[in-house]
């Protein structure tokens, strides 16, 4: 049975996986705030860092910095309150990283006035059930997911990084405040990438994930702005 989520602002978060921070703003100069949020990960960040995060923020844009903290809990802890200097909406950590590294990252983030969301990544989306048998974990993927899923919740953090095909799951078993931040959105026509658990923006909304984190269908797209204006109204039309 699909469900229809209510989510104040935009829930698409295009993902500006550029090489530098000069294409990115190329990008973002179409973009506005009210239509989408930004998310900046680890080649970007590497390049064009702090200020380009800054120059996000002073445009108005909601930054989920998807740097993926995993590490032992006082360097993931640092590493979190270093994050929310700079002005982020989102930030996220490994779930894998255990019990006590996602607590002590909420911990250094409840210090501050004002803390971006802490969310957590559970099974990359990337990843199918064989690739969790090849590191060990004889689990099907979503059977994974649902347990950090469980553990993320019950550490205090904000919300799970899954795939929109756990969406329905997590909601039934863990309930409406927490947010699923899904990507692997595939448009119905475009291929699957690197991405192994995918669904189309329409179905991850009606699956009940909160918010959509859209890479290459807009970025690689030959009219970037068309392509995130047509899932735009696509989800309006759903909803
Ligand atoms: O499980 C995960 C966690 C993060 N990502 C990131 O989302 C985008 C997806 O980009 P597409 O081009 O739409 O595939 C990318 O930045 C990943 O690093 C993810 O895909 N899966």
């Amino acid at each position: 049975m699909y469900r229809q989520r209510i989510v104040a602002g935009p829930r698409i978060i295009v993902a500006l996986d550029f090489s530098d921070a000069a294409e990115a703003l190329k990008l973002v100069a179409l973009l506005d705030p009210r239509l989408c949020r930004l998310k900046v990960g680890f080649e970007l960040f590497v390049r064009a860092g702090r200020p380009l995060v800054d120059t996000l923020v002073a445009r108005g844009f909601d930054v989920f910095l998807d740097l993926k903290f995993h590490d032992i809990p006082n360097t993931v802890a640092a590493a979190c309150r270093a994050a929310a200097e700079l002005g982020v909406w989102m930030l996220n950590v490994h779930a894998s990283g255990g019990a006590t590294m996602m607590r002590a990252a909420r911990d250094a983030l409840m210090e501050l006035d004002s803390p971006p969301m802490l969310i957590a990544v559970t099974v990359l989306t990337s990843m199918d059930t064989s690739d969790l048998k090849s590191i060990g974990i004889d689990r099907l993927a979503h059977d994974q997911v649902v347990e950090l899923a469980k553990l993320t919740r019950s550490c205090g953090l904000d919300g799970v990084v899954c795939s929109a095909h756990e969406a329905e799951l997590l909601r039934a078993v863990i309930g409406e405040d927490f947010a699923l931040v899904t990507p692997g959105i595939r448009l119905p026509a475009s291929t699957g990438d690197d991405q192994k658990r995918v669904l189309s923006p329409v179905d991850a909304a009606r699956a009940g994930a909160d918010y959509l984190v859209i890479g290459r269908p807009i970025t690689r797209a030959p009219d970037p702005l068309a392509s995130l204006h047509a899932i735009h109204e696509s989800l309006l039309e759903q909803a």
